[in-house]
């Protein structure tokens, strides 16, 4: 029995995987624009020193993408666990942040104190 994946591809089949190319194309430039809002929520946390997982706020996402789940007809826990995922990648992001800007903070205290004039 010859093996399937060396038949030709349906037409169709083709033509869907090239949609489906697309589309995650389109995807995966809007989750870098989303890391690059996260990249600039880090460093405000960081010059604020507010810590990086903010419950409130991670609660609303959750509720928005439920809500966003219900609106387009698909499974809610699958949105949500989708904005989980987002969410654990933002921290993670956020907290290199905080760490690179308190290392920078450390450097310029140690050559200028914060409160010291401008030279
Ligand atoms: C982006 C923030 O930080 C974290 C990341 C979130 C996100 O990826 O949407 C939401 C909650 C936060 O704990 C924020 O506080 O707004």
């Amino acid at each position: 029995m010859p093996d399937p994946s060396s038949l030709r591809v349906d037409p169709e089949l083709a033509a869907l995987r090239g949609e489906l190319d697309g589309i995650d194309e389109a995807l995966f430039a809007l989750v870098r624009d989303r890391i690059r809002c996260i990249e600039r929520v880090g460093a405000i946390k960081a010059q604020a020193g507010m810590p990086v997982f903010q419950p409130g706020r991670a609660a609303e996402v959750q509720r928005q993408a439920a809500a966003r789940a219900r609106e387009h007809g698909l499974d809610e826990g699958f949105l949500v666990r989708l904005a989980d995922l987002l969410m654990e990648e933002a921290i993670r992001i956020e907290e290199a942040v905080v760490a690179q800007t308190g290392v920078a903070q450390a450097g310029a205290s140690k050559d200028a104190p914060a409160n010291s004039p401008p030279t």
